[in-house]
């Protein structure tokens, strides 16, 4: 019998300049959320480094080398959890990726997402950024299966904005979709939490978020206010702006519950229109 509920966290760690303490860091609080019962532990978008265009030549690693690769495999091997290691910067090919890895509980490489959506805005007088001038975009779906109990759909950030995306994995049998992300004070508040919960509606799935901490003399500043929805739209964890872990039980039944309930799966009208899927 599959399990029907595990215990999901969300380390909203605080980020600096020093790779090597971010790292510790980061490992210090997965032993933590692991001891805590934690069966999936999920770090933020861009862990081992500042989140910024001039850093990521800078912090960039290739995955199979990297000191942050092997310190997540060792974290996720030693306390037996699945972990989805945020976001790092990747160097692969003469090019440079906002990517996230995924690792089971033996150590070993299950995903890798390379953040789809560049975040490339500009609100005049409020936040301009630019990902595409530094990094090229992944062309792939990321998701993997946890053991027998869960499919899950990873996507970075910015990638949450696309509704299409979260359908295609919802479509694909993810109950969970995870977004480690980094909004910043202009549309933190005002779309953080509105996309989680929309997205989580929709396609009655769970969907979990995971920032770093806030640090306001960072070049960029961080929302925080990592969270986890339900399948009926509801924030059921979150946190504020501070270095905190934010725990969440999934359950699989109260989704599927949601799902017979109000059946919309079953009642789209694909004569009508239709979301395609043109890559795996
Ligand atoms: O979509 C947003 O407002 C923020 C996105 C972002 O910070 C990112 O993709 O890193």
């Amino acid at each position: 019998m599959s399990i029907a509920k595990f215990k999901l966290a969300l380390l909203q760690i605080a980020v600096g300049a020093s790779k090597t303490e971010n790292l510790l860091r980061a490992s210090r609080f997965i032993k933590e959320a692991a001891d805590k019962g934690a069966h999936l532990v999920t770090l933020p978008e861009c862990f081992n480094s500042p989140y910024g265009t001039g850093y990521f030549a800078e912090y960039a690693e290739q995955l199979e080398t990297g000191e942050s690769c092997l310190a997540l495999s060792a974290a996720a091997k030693e306390n037996k959890i699945y972990l989805v290691g945020g976001s790092i910067p990747e160097k692969k090919d003469g090019k440079l990726y906002n990517t996230s890895t995924v690792w089971g509980p033996d150590g070993g490489l299950l995903a890798v997402h390379r953040k789809v959506h560049l975040f490339d805005i500009d609100i005049p007088g409020k936040i301009k950024f630019q990902e595409s001038e530094i990094l090229s975009p992944g062309n792939e779906f990321t998701s993997f299966q946890m053991g027998d109990v869960c499919k899950v759909g990873i996507g970075i950030c910015y990638d949450m904005r696309f509704a299409e995306l979260a359908q295609i994995y919802a479509r694909n049998g993810c109950k969970l979709l995870l977004y480690p992300g980094a909004f910043n004070m202009t549309t933190g508040p005002a779309h953080w939490e509105l996309l989680q919960r929309g997205r989580a509606l929709d396609n009655q799935v769970y969907v979990a978020t995971a920032s770093p901490a806030r640090s306001e003399s960072s070049s960029y500043v961080a929302w925080g206010h990592s969270s986890v929805v339900s399948p009926w739209g509801e924030v059921i964890a979150t946190t504020d702006e501070k270095e905190s872990i934010v725990y969440a039980d999934i359950d699989l039944d109260h989704l599927q519950q949601i799902r017979s309930q109000i059946p919309v799966t079953h009642q789209r009208r694909s004569d009508m229109y239709e979301v395609i899927q043109k890559k795996n």
